[in-house]
């Protein structure tokens, strides 16, 4: 089975005992210090030791995107202000001239389908984050319902909401290096759920001037490089998603688990339901086994697949964070990093909103069916 890897070691969801202080309701929080700083104070996070959520149970989804005008004209009016160029050809758009605050329910649906064909959108000079958490958990509740992080800091009263905070101090910024090289950890969000994000916001509220990027990968391209002989044999293969590992890590460092951690079978190859393609679903991560596989064999292929991902900057970008940008992202058909490189002490404070989506299918023909994958979970020792 792969080795649970060097990033997901570090990082027990950005809560670390050295900054960390109590709230009134016992929960922790960051330090007086950093929140004196902070320019987001209703965003920051807490960790509550006595919240608890039950298991997630499996529910049928209907995407957004399928309910778009195909020529995204409620998103792009013919006669709006709006400027949208292409990041790289294989990935990504930017916008300007948009307001997601302001969008309809009609323009909501074409800029799922307008994510689900782009992989990765940048929405600049937005006044999204200025409306406080409510509405951005309102907003994100249009796509599907809110996925709850099993061991993420939220801002009180927000579990929905997850966030990511790190401190302005040089020993913060020193430890990233301390045991690793380097912080690229390239996931999927949650993929271990059994129906995990699809589309997604996240929004740096603040961050360093220079670095900090998001950088992202398209596996859908990356599944069209494979030759056709490879794709053959990787069609009808599974992979063990888990979420044992992060909730022991959290644990261990004394931070918190509302929910118990699960682990699932996905398709390594799943098929997209609104652009119908096919892409990798894979996960350095949580997955950590092909299940048809033996052991070894499993782990070559899945690192080599990995590496492919990860290596080709051709099918790649970077997004650079300006104040006021929100970046979107099919969490789907796209893997990414965090990229912790300044060097200056300053905050990094984002937030993300991760509405749960279908439950991966090989084949949308599956696609809601309660039943998929059931014999197989029967005959797989997990
Ligand atoms: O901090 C970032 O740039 C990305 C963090 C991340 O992976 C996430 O919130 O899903
Ligand atoms: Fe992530």
């Amino acid at each position: 089975m792969s080795p649970v890897p060097a990033a997901t070691r570090y990082d027990p969801s950005q809560f670390n005992p050295e900054h960390n202080s109590k709230t009134e309701s016992g929960a922790f929080t960051i330090s007086k210090e950093n929140r004196q700083q902070a320019k987001y104070p209703e965003f920051l996070p807490t960790w509550n030791p006595n919240q608890k959520f039950p298991p997630l149970e499996f529910f049928e989804f209907h995407d957004k995107g399928l309910l778009a005008d195909a020529n995204l004209s409620n998103l792009f009016p013919k006669n709006g202000n709006h400027q949208v160029k292409s990041v790289t050809p294989k990935l990504g758009s930017e916008v300007k001239g948009v307001q997601l605050s302001q969008l309809s329910d009609e323009a909501k649906n074409d800029l799922a389908l307008f994510v689900a064909q782009r992989g990765v959108v940048i929405f600049r000079d937005q006044d999204f984050s200025s409306y406080g958490p409510e509405f951005a958990v309102n907003y994100g509740s249009y796509f599907g319902p809110l996925h709850i992080h099993p061991t993420s800091g939220s801002p009180e009263g927000f579990p929905q909401l997850h966030i990511t905070f790190r401190g302005a101090s040089k020993k913060e910024l020193e430890s990233a290096f301390e045991s690793r090289t380097n912080n690229i950890a390239w996931h999927s969000d949650v993929s271990y759920e059994l129906n995990p994000p699809q589309i997604t916001f996240f929004s740096v509220l603040e961050g360093p001037e220079a670095g900090g990027d998001t950088i992202f990968a398209n596996t859908v391209e990356a599944y069209k490089r494979l030759s056709p002989a490879l794709q053959a044999r990787l069609e009808g293969l599974h992979v063990l998603h888990t979420a044992e590992d992060q909730a022991d890590i959290n644990a261990a460092a004394g931070g918190i688990v509302r929910r118990s951690p699960v682990s699932n079978i996905h398709p390594l190859v799943r098929q997209h339901p609104v652009t119908k393609e096919k892409h990798l679903f894979l996960n350095r991560e949580f997955g950590r086994k092909i299940v048809e596989l033996k052991e070894e064999e499993s782990d070559a292929l899945l690192e080599f697949l990995f590496t492919h991902v990860e290596q080709a900057h051709d099918l790649q970008l970077r997004a650079k964070w300006e104040p006021n940008t929100v970046v979107l992202w099919d969490n789907r058909s796209t893997v990414h990093s965090a990229v912790i490189d300044w060097d200056t002490p300053s905050l990094r404070h984002a937030f993300r909103i991760s509405p749960q989506g279908e439950r991966p299918v090989e084949d949308v023909k599956h696609l809601n069916d309660p039943n998929y994958l059931a014999e197989k979970y029967s005959s797989i020792r997990r």
